[in-house]
């Protein structure tokens, strides 16, 4: 189980400090969309040859002209990045065959999604890594329910990541679903990161080794 350090709403020093931090605990470098947008695809490529082990995910949130966006985060060092579920199915297999030419990944962002049907159409279009997201704006109307995790279905394929504002609180019930990938944004970048993203790895760790 990886744990996905998502960098949003931060400056480029305060996201290089905050690797320096964590680096040990993390195991996926999230360069968030707001981050991008403010300083372009120069800092994945700052941070991808600052932290060449790490797996970086651009969080480009592509919804169109997918070939360009995905080829500007890979070209820029990006191992995965995402692509929006809502996208049409043409930009979703274009993306898919600039993933297989480069050896890299797309992973389908779910936010918004409430339909089963939406995540199987994307598995028929060869789609193998989805984030149940619940938003940040939503996350101030409440937290995230683990029913989210009903999108996919018992017998699926797909490897799963999780996002939206889980802390050391509600990781564990977050745990019981076995996602593949947590990612985690505010309950480290705006904590002491080092303890917190050591003590959310260690949870994860234990868990996996009692599984
Ligand atoms: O994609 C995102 C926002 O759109 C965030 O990266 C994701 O929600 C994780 O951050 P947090 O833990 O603060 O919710």
């Amino acid at each position: 189980m990886n744990i996905q350090l998502a960098l949003d709403r931060l400056s480029k020093d305060e996201c290089f400090r905050i690797l320096e931090e964590t680096k040990e605990s993390i195991d996926w470098i999230e360069i968030g969309t707001g981050v991008i947008k403010e300083y372009g695809m120069s800092i994945v490529r700052e941070i991808k040859s600052k932290y060449p082990d790490k797996t970086i995910v651009a969080d480009m949130k592509t919804c169109d002209a997918g070939k360009f966006e995905v080829i500007q985060a890979f070209e820029a060092g990006a191992d995965i990045t995402t692509v929006m579920a809502f996208s049409a199915d043409k930009t979703i297999t274009d993306t898919l065959a600039v993933a297989k030419q480069y050896q890299k990944r797309i992973m389908i962002d779910l936010l918004g999604v409430t339909d089963r049907k939406r995540v199987n159409q994307l598995e028929n279009l060869g789609v193998d890594l989805v984030s149940l997201h619940f938003g940040k704006d939503m996350q101030s109307e409440g937290e995230m329910d683990t029913d989210i995790f009903s999108l996919i279905q018992n017998d699926s394929m797909l490897e799963v990541a999780v996002a939206g504002g889980i802390n050391l609180e509600t990781l564990p019930a977050i745990l019981k679903k076995y996602p593949d990938t947590v990612i985690v944004g505010s309950a480290i970048t705006k904590a002491d990161s080092q303890a917190a993203a050591k003590e959310m790895k260690g949870m994860m760790d234990l868990y996996e080794s009692n599984y």
